[in-house]
């Protein structure tokens, strides 16, 4: 593996300048690989911070590129050189010299003893940016996030299981690693592991496939705190909820904090065993809300106040009230508008913004109602609106009824249960699950997007 790391950083040599490369790259030496994850020692935490914050991506891209294969990034910093204390040696007389070196050497034993507590003994898979300083709170979240903060000070007293849920891109994953961040910021050898349900997947049936069941349950039940993101996917896996349920057990009946992250709320999880929804439902159940507009604000200006950017509140205003309520997509707004700004030289003001924006933020004007859109997706699909309202599963009605649903949620400001009710009584986690489903197939399917697009215009117009 480490021919692949050497193959990698030639391949970065090419397509950054030089001075970046050596600066940035060079020196990022290759400790280890397992099946899955890369290990690199940094110099400095600095450093590490700068690299995952610039480098990162392309660091994986390239690995991917040369293996075929998706790799984790770690970075541990190299340790410090102790100081030398040769000098005061070199005048202590010859004889006691000697003892007081066996004494020096106890010392710096000990030294090291107190340094390796100090150190993590696995390494807990966190995202070191995703902390509860870099998490605005607002009412949307508010719950989850006291919630949290209460696990991370008193981890596997008063809520374990906590069980965070909510929709795509509200913070979640930011939430459950601020978790971990803190309490291994307390407790550097606390045995932490953040994993996804489907990473837990992939791990299980490679074990399965290399017998190696048992290392892998050893793995997780000696654990202190356990995150588990997006449980959702695991879903019908019957083998995976059968091992995390065991897994489940073994580290509640050893007081050991478990987190879990979901989309849905326990009991509207289609294809969540009973025992497993049941033991969800043991600790604290917390949702994350969409934000509200102050509350996009806040993340905004904190974002660019963490990139060093001055971001006009009119701007931030703009850029709150045009994106969608999913806070990657609000990020990947200001990050384009950073851009743009720094290409360009120029300060951000609300004119840029609204070039810069104006294929992505199409402005939400409050004319535009459910029942124009329901009638616009049910005139374009040539399907009856009570059809379109209806509980019928038919694939001719389901993707109309998900695209109408999505429009709304677009380009309306009704909330989730709002556009239930006028969509035939529907609750809340439908209309999200609708949401969630055409955003990820826009991503992948042009015509669909085409389709949307279209759809969009002739409200407009
Ligand atoms: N309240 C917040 N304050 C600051 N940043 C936030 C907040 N909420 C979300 N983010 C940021 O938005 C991005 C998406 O959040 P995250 O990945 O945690 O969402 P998620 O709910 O886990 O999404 P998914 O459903 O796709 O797993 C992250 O970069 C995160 O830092």
């Amino acid at each position: 593996m480490e021919n692949i790391w050497l193959e990698a950083q030639a391949n970065l040599k090419q397509v950054l300048t030089e001075q970046t490369y050596t600066t940035w790259i060079e020196p990022l030496k290759f400790l280890g690989a397992t099946v899955d994850t890369v290990v690199l020692e940094v110099p400095s935490s600095f450093f590490q911070k700068w690299v995952t914050d610039k480098y990162l991506s392309m660091i994986k891209e390239v690995l991917s590129a040369i293996t075929s294969k998706t790799y984790h990034v770690e970075f541990h910093v190299a340790e410090s050189k102790p100081e030398s204390s040769e000098p005061k040696a070199e005048k202590e007389p010859k004889a006691k010299s000697k003892d007081k070196d066996k004494e020096k050497e106890g010392e710096r034993d000990k030294e090291k003893e107190k340094e390796k507590d100090k150190k993590p003994e696995l390494v807990p898979n966190l995202n070191p940016k995703y902390t509860f300083e870099s998490f605005v709170s607002g009412p949307s979240n508010q719950f989850a996030y006291a919630a949290s903060q209460a696990v991370a000070n008193k981890p596997a007293s008063n809520y374990n299981p906590l069980f965070i849920y909510g929709g795509v891109g509200l913070g979640k994953t930011h939430l459950v690693n601020a978790i971990g961040n803190q309490i291994l910021a307390k407790n550097p050898r606390a045995k932490i592991c953040y994993y996804s349900s489907e990473k837990f997947m992939n791990e299980m049936i490679n074990s399965l496939r290399y017998k190696k069941m048992d290392e892998f349950r050893n793995k997780f039940r000696k654990m202190d705190l356990l995150l588990i993101d997006d449980i959702q996917f695991m879903a019908g896996k019957e083998a995976t909820q059968e091992e995390f349920f065991h897994t489940f057990n073994a580290l509640y009946e050893s007081h050991k904090q478990i987190v879990v992250t979901s989309d849905k709320f326990p009991k509207d999880i289609p294809g969540l065993e009973e025992r497993l929804r049941s033991r969800f439902e043991w600790g604290l159940i917390a949702d994350i809300q969409p934000p509200g507009v102050e509350t996009k604000v806040a993340i905004l200006k904190k974002k660019s106040d963490m990139h060093a950017v001055n971001l006009p509140d009119d701007v931030a205003l703009f850029l709150a009230e045009g994106a969608t309520s999913n806070i990657r997509e609000l990020e990947g707004m200001l990050i384009r508008l950073e851009a743009f700004a720094s290409l360009t030289g120029k300060e951000i003001t609300l004119a840029m913004a609204r070039e810069v924006m104006k294929d992505i933020i199409v402005e939400k004007t409050r004319d535009i109602s459910v029942e124009m859109i329901q009638k616009m997706v049910a005139d374009h699909f040539r399907i009856k609106l009570s059809e379109l309202k209806s509980d019928k599963r038919i694939k001719t009605l389901v993707v109309p009824r998900q695209i109408a649903i999505y429009i709304c949620r677009e380009l309306t400001k009704a909330s989730y249960p709002e556009i239930g009710e006028k969509f035939g009584g529907k609750d809340h986690s439908t209309i999200i699950h609708s949401v969630k489903k055409i955003e990820k197939q826009l991503a992948a399917d042009a015509d669909l997007k085409a389709t949307v697009e279209d759809i969009k215009k002739r409200l407009f117009t």
